[in-house]
């Protein structure tokens, strides 16, 4: 079986890393000097005190990839690029997306793919440099098929016993929960400069975060509202000294997520003509930090 990876960042070098225990494992990164690094060096992944090095194959992406499966390891606005202007590229028959929010989603319909796979991933990953990603967090990665047939992708079942993928029936619900945990946590601790815990522990932060959360229920029409609300609240605790990646992002003066996660909610709340105050408002915030830090760079 031959994998291809699109990106060599946290997610795309942490999935290859264990890919490769078993799989023929092709990383294609954005820039040369990281695929160069690659091929020389290897892959390592730490985990705690342990460091082990994986060789794999990287290339630029710069032709067409024709592997049995092509994860799709990109942020959310890179996807929506590629989409626009490489979909020839991308000559796999299976493909999974592994991004938060639901950017991606619209462009679905469009791709000519025999069998998608969307994926919501809950490890914990971050990029050292070019070579090296910490796997900061084991959870799992939970998948589900938009279309196509599930066996194309049965080979996640075997992958790592530290790397496991869990199958789920309802994507939407899949990819809407995982949207309502990123909704809640990261543009708020963006925007407050704290880590995910301090939106439970500290009061005024946790109301913000359930005024918030019932916006946001009440737009998708939410079923099963208090046991979202619990599970995020949980999601706070599990990871209460991270800082989610949202904020990393506007810390680092990168561009963030946001217009895939809350720009998604107010689209869907315009379609729907439901308003959508707090997260417009929380929108525009977060946006503005985002443009200050792009523009010191
Ligand atoms: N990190 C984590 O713990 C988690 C991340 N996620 C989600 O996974 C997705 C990926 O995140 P993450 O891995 O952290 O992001 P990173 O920014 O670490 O990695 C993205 C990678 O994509 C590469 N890239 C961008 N454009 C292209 C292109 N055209 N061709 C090839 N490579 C490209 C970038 O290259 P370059 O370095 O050259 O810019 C970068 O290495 C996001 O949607 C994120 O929300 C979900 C759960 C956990
Ligand atoms: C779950 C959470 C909020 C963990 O930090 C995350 O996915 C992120 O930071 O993007």
């Amino acid at each position: 079986m031959r994998i291809g990876i699109i990106g060599g960042g946290a997610v795309g070098l942490l999935a290859a890393a264990y890919f490769s225990k078993k799989y023929d494992v092709t990383i294609y990164t954005r820039r040369y000097e990281q695929a160069e690094q690659l091929r020389t060096h290897g892959l390592t992944v730490m985990y705690g005190n342990e460091r082990t090095t994986h060789r794999v194959h990287a290339e630029p992406f710069v032709r067409a990839i024709e592997e049995d499966v092509l994860f799709l390891a990109v942020k959310q606005y890179d996807v929506t690029n590629i989409l626009n202007t490489r979909i020839h590229m991308l000559q796999a028959n299976a493909m999974m997306f592994l991004q938060n929010g639901m950017g991606h989603v619209p462009y679905l319909p469009h791709l000519p793919h025999k069998h998608i796979a969307l994926a919501v991933v809950e490890h914990g990953a971050l990029k050292i440099d070019d070579t090296t990603v910490s796997h900061t967090g084991i959870g799992r990665t939970k998948w589900s098929v938009w279309r196509g047939e599930k066996e194309t992708f049965s080979f996640l079942s075997e992958v790592d016993a530290r790397f496991l993928f869990e199958y789920v029936d309802d994507w939407e619900t899949m990819l809407i929960e995982k949207l309502m945990v990123n909704v809640c946590i990261n543009p708020l601790t963006a925007l407050l400069g704290v880590p995910n815990g301090m939106l439970v522990t500290h009061v005024p932060y946790r109301q913000a975060m359930e005024q918030l959360f019932h916006e946001v229920a009440s737009i998708f029409q939410l079923e099963q509202q208090e046991r979202i609300w619990r599970h995020i609240q949980t999601v706070c605790e599990q990871t209460a000294a991270n800082r989610s990646s949202m904020l990393r992002d506007i810390e680092a003066g990168r561009r963030t997520e946001l217009d895939a996660i809350l720009g998604y909610v107010i689209e869907r709340a315009n379609e729907r003509h439901v308003p959508a105050p707090i997260s417009t408002l929380l929108y525009a915030l977060v946006k503005g930090r985002e443009l200050e830090g792009e523009k010191k760079k």
